[in-house]
């Protein structure tokens, strides 16, 4: 077995500077060795976690460029996501973890010793890969939009060198003056030690597996180093004990390089970083396998504090940031995931689906010594970029606007908004403009993006992208994101993205300070402003929009306190509903973290990872916003609300049946129970059925969220969830329609018009037994009883509550308004033909009293045909709760419907028209309206 230290060793030595005194001893043999160290044996195992590609055939790196062929014509219509990349994907971890336990059996060795002079120089490939680490991220630093100062560099802004961090918003100025990119020359050679690889594998799945293999002979000779070390400690002379921290050294804790709790120091007294990473893998190794491979009575906690105390020393991480990272991953993806975040993930770039093709535009690039590949199976316009001879910030395809530098993750969010053309989307924080430029794309530069951008120095570099990328559909807003529902509109526009400020916690390659510079107040502070931000972008979005009502969350943060809990939290104070984002890979959500009790449908949401896609952290939730109404069902007041009503309602149900108390008092429990619930909604919640039951309370009826269209699978799982989770809330929500404090309006508004109906009701008949008493009965009042309709009995709906209100205001009228003779045939004539009714004859006529003719006419036109069409119901379906809250709100002054209704004012002039010659053209506008329909029926 080789037993040469990893071609990562000089990796591991630098990063360790920043928070020990490092023992250099090693570290010469170290780089010496590394070039004769087979980094990897490639092809053989499982697909390390990574780019996964289905289009190797599609373009070649450079030097292949000539074998492009014209049938890769259809990859770009065609590529599809393959989940089996994404089993791989997320099973690479445990492939790894069999690698960290198992390496030091040296299964592998004669595999290694085969593939030797290949994999030699494929880790010296590796290796100046990892030198030129700062070159290829200074390739997309020389930023002139955002205050780069080297125009030869590139232009190139993009949202990976844009901070999403709070408090460091200037961090995508601070690009490196580079013309190192002209170094890569240099290495064109050994680029055929990636391409001589089957043509069947990318060469970022090569590049992937180097980095495995290197990673896996890193550990074999750590645990080699190890069993020497401590052979030598205790003077035995067998080093054949592969078992590690098991077997000999049970209970001998110099196995794990240092005893927990002891120092790693070397002999000249300084911290001994090989000796923190052997002890690092080691603790892992133990922690994997506990009960067989501990030492002695160890705890777990010794063992896990003795990690995250090595992790802290070796990767410079604070305490916090350890302790949370500690709580999301088990022990050895904790560790891949802080070498992970030693690396930088692959330069990536967006093809402007405005000005290019992606093919087209990789040949282009090709041309000029860009090596490239496909991003991968799961996007049409991404390129994943490994080398280049020009700076590719700088090619002239860049200048012209046919692509955007971007990172891999920040592609997500997009697709997970899957904006529509024409339609209205905001994009809260914008800047640099990366995401908005792709969303400008997806809509085909129509309809209308507010971009939006609270640092004002960040907008310029939204206006240089959005300008050389040729995007016409942006208006670059600069405010606080939490204002923006003022400035836009609130339920006024179809889709909202909101790539939040945040603690960067998964962007740690970018900017290393994260490590150590993030406490707890800082992300409780990030997450104060995501969850206002959030709540904003929320309201910003129309509920009833035809094509979209949707919002998209995401951060560049791994931490829960910025995702899950803000998902959740909104979850309680709005109608909104998590929805999958139709992103095929990733991990899900967290329904549980630590004391934390989430919906379950946080699982739609997805998470990236460094270690597990080579993406960075990130985070993407996408919400369907279920009504405009701004406080939720599960809010407190609406649930009391609620379930007061519910209350009153069994109360007086059981009042006429005669239910027994036990009822009342199962029934009260219940209230209270879903209640509390709702309250809760999950978050403190502690049992699973209370996430269930507080889960129902999400739902909504399939049919009305227009999901189908762009996610069929969405809209499936969305209906198994309904399914699954009971629809009682939703089937209310539905039935239902406006929100609770608007029906319990209506409720009174009714109840008001009920008590002023029954009073005109009273002093009509009042009145009536007075005109019997003093004439003897009058034909016109029964006239009167006969066309008067009976209301119906009291449908919770806007345009009942108006014709009542009507009618109110017609019996004041009728008390109030002094009787014209002149006048009183023209109406009932008129009205008699358009209702349908047989005209009465001019006698009726005259024997009917002002009163009594104004109030038939009132009454049938409320009962025209178009009207008796469409039930209260529909009629109320038909508005928006917005429009319903208007038309409530101007109902008492303004009652709209029937549109036929003459005012006070107009009736006499309709009347006049109609005298003499039957028709009603003549007269003014609203009367002649209404004769001329009149007319038609007729
Ligand atoms: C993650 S970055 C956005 C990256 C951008 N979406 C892109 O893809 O190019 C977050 C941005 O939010 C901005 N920001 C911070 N607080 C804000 C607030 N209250 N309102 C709006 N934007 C804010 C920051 O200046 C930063 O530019």
């Amino acid at each position: 077995m080789a037993k040469l230290k990893g071609a990562l060793k000089p990796e591991v030595k630098t990063r360790g500077r920043a928070t020990a005194a490092v023992t250099k001893g090693k570290q010469t043999a170290a780089a010496a060795t590394a070039k004769a160290k087979p980094a990897a044996a490639a092809g053989k195992r499982q697909r390390p976690a990574g780019f996964s590609d289905h289009n190797a055939g599609w373009l070649k790196p450079a030097k292949k460029q000539q074998q492009l062929s014209e049938s890769d014509e259809e990859e770009d219509e065609d590529a599809m996501l393959d989940s089996d990349d994404e089993q791989q994907q997320m099973g690479s971890s445990d492939d790894d973890e069999q690698q960290m336990s198992g390496s030091v059996d040296g299964s592998d060795d004669d595999e290694d010793e085969e593939e030797e002079p290949k994999a030699a120089a494929a880790a010296s490939k590796k290796q100046k890969q990892q030198a030129k680490g700062k070159q290829q991220q200074a390739l997309f630093d020389s930023d002139g939009e955002e205050g780069g100062s080297d125009a030869d560099l590139g232009i190139g802004s993009d949202d990976e060198f844009g901070s999403g961090s709070l408090g460091s918003d200037d961090e995508a100025g601070e690009g490196e003056s580079d013309d190192e990119g002209e170094g890569d020359d240099d290495d064109s050679d050994d680029e055929g030690g990636m391409s001589d690889d089957s043509d069947e594998q990318l060469a970022i799945e090569r590049h992937n597996k180097l980095l495995e293999k290197a990673r896996k002979q890193q550990m074999a000779d750590a645990a080699a180093e190890t069993r020497a070390m401590a052979t030598n400690i205790r003077g035995a002379g067998s080093d054949d004990d592969d078992e590690g921290m098991g077997g000999d050294y049970e209970d001998d804790e110099t196995g794990l390089g240092a005893k927990l709790g002891a120092p790693a120091v070397g002999p000249d007294g300084a911290v001994d970083l090989d000796l923190v990473k052997r002890r690092l893998k080691q603790v892992v190794g133990v922690l994997e396998d506990f009960s067989s491979r501990r030492a002695g009575n160890r705890s777990r906690s010794d063992y896990m504090d003795q990690l995250k105390a090595d992790l802290g020393v070796y990767y410079g991480y604070n305490g916090y940031l350890l302790g949370q990272l500690a709580a999301l991953f088990p022990p050895g993806e904790l560790l891949e995931l802080c070498e992970a975040c030693e690396s930088p993930r692959p330069i990536t770039l967006r093809v402007n689906s405005l000005k290019a093709r992606r093919r087209e535009l990789a040949a282009a690039l090709i041309g000029r010594g860009v090596n490239l590949d496909p991003i991968g199976p799961w996007s049409k316009v991404g390129l994943v970029v490994y080398d280049s001879k020009v700076p590719i910030g700088a090619t002239p395809e860049y200048m012209a606007g046919h692509y955007m530098l971007q990172g891999a993750s920040s592609f997500m969010p997009v697709m997970a908004l899957a904006p529509q053309a024409g339609e209205t989307v905001v994009d809260v924080a914008a800047a640099p403009g990366g995401k908005t430029s792709y969303i400008a794309a997806l809509m085909k530069n129509s309809g209308t993006i507010f971009a939006n951008e609270l640092n004002p120095s960040r907008l310029k570099s939204i206006s240089a992208n959005l300008s050389r990328l040729g995007v016409t559909n942006a208006v670059l807003c600069n405010y606080d994101g939490r204002q923006l529902p003022s400035v836009v509109g609130r339920n006024a526009v179809d889709r909202v993205l909101l790539d939040a400020p945040c603690s960067g916690t998964g962007v740690v390659s970018k900017d290393p300070s994260v490590k150590t510079s993030k406490n707890a107040a800082d992300i409780w502070r990030c997450a104060h402003l995501q969850k206002q931000l959030l709540l904003a972008a929320i309201d910003m979005v129309n509920a009833n929009s035809t094509s979209g009502g949707y919002i998209v969350y995401s951060t560049c943060s791994m931490l829960v306190e910025e995702n899950e809990n803000v998902i959740n939290y909104v979850l309680r104070k709005r109608h909104v509903k998590v929805v999958p984002s139709g992103l095929e890979f990733g991990r899900p959500g967290l329904a549980r973290f630590r004391e934390f009790r989430f919906h379950p449908s946080l699982q739609h949401a997805r998470r990236f990872y460094p270690h597990a896609h080579n993406l960075d952290g990130f985070f993407v939730c996408k919400l369907k916003k279920l009504s405009n109404a701004t406080s939720a069902p599960g809010t407190a007041a609406a649930a009391a609300a609620a379930a007061g009503k519910k209350q009153q309602q069994a109360a007086h149900e059981r009042g006429m049946d005669g239910s027994d108390s036990e009822d009342d008092e199962q029934q009260q429990q219940q209230q209270q129970r879903k209640q509390k619930l709702q309250q809760q909604h999950g978050a403190d919640s502690s049992e699973e059925e209370e996430d269930e039951d507080a889960g129902a309370s999400q739902d909504e009826p399939g049919s009305s969220s227009g999901e189908g269209e762009e996610d069929p699978e969405a809209d499936a799982d969305s209906d198994d969830e309904e399914d699954e989770a009971g629809s009682s809330e939703a089937a209310e929500v539905e039935e239902e329609g406006p929100p609770a404090w608007f029906k319990a309006e209506m409720e009174r508004v009714q109840q008001e018009q009920e008590a002023a109906a029954a009073a005109a009701a009273a002093s009509r008949k009042k009145k009536k037994q007075q005109q019997q008493e003093a004439g003897g009965g009058t034909p016109g009042g029964e006239a009167q009883q006969r066309v008067t309709p009976k209301l119906p009995p009291t449908p919770n709906s806007i345009s009942s509550i108006k014709k009542k209100l009507k009618q109110q205001r017609e019996q004041q009228q009728q008390q109030a308004e002094p009787q014209q003779p002149q006048e009183r045939l023209q109406p009932v004539q008129a009205n008699g033909a358009a209702a349908g009714k047989a005209p009465k004859t001019p006698q009726q006529q005259q024997q009917s009293t002002p009163k009594q003719q104004q109030q038939q006419q009132q009454q049938r036109q409320q009962k025209t045909p178009k009207q008796q069409q469409h039930t209260p119901q529909q009629e109320q379906q038909q508005k928006t709760p917005k429009q319903q809250q208007q038309q409530a709100a101007a109902t008492p002054q303004q009652p709209k419907q029937p549109k036929a209704a003459a005012t006070p004012a107009t009736a006499p002039a309709a009347s006049k028209a109609g005298v003499g010659n039957g028709s009603a053209k003549q007269g003014s506008r609203k009367g002649s309206r209404t004769e001329v329909k009149r007319g038609k029926k007729a």
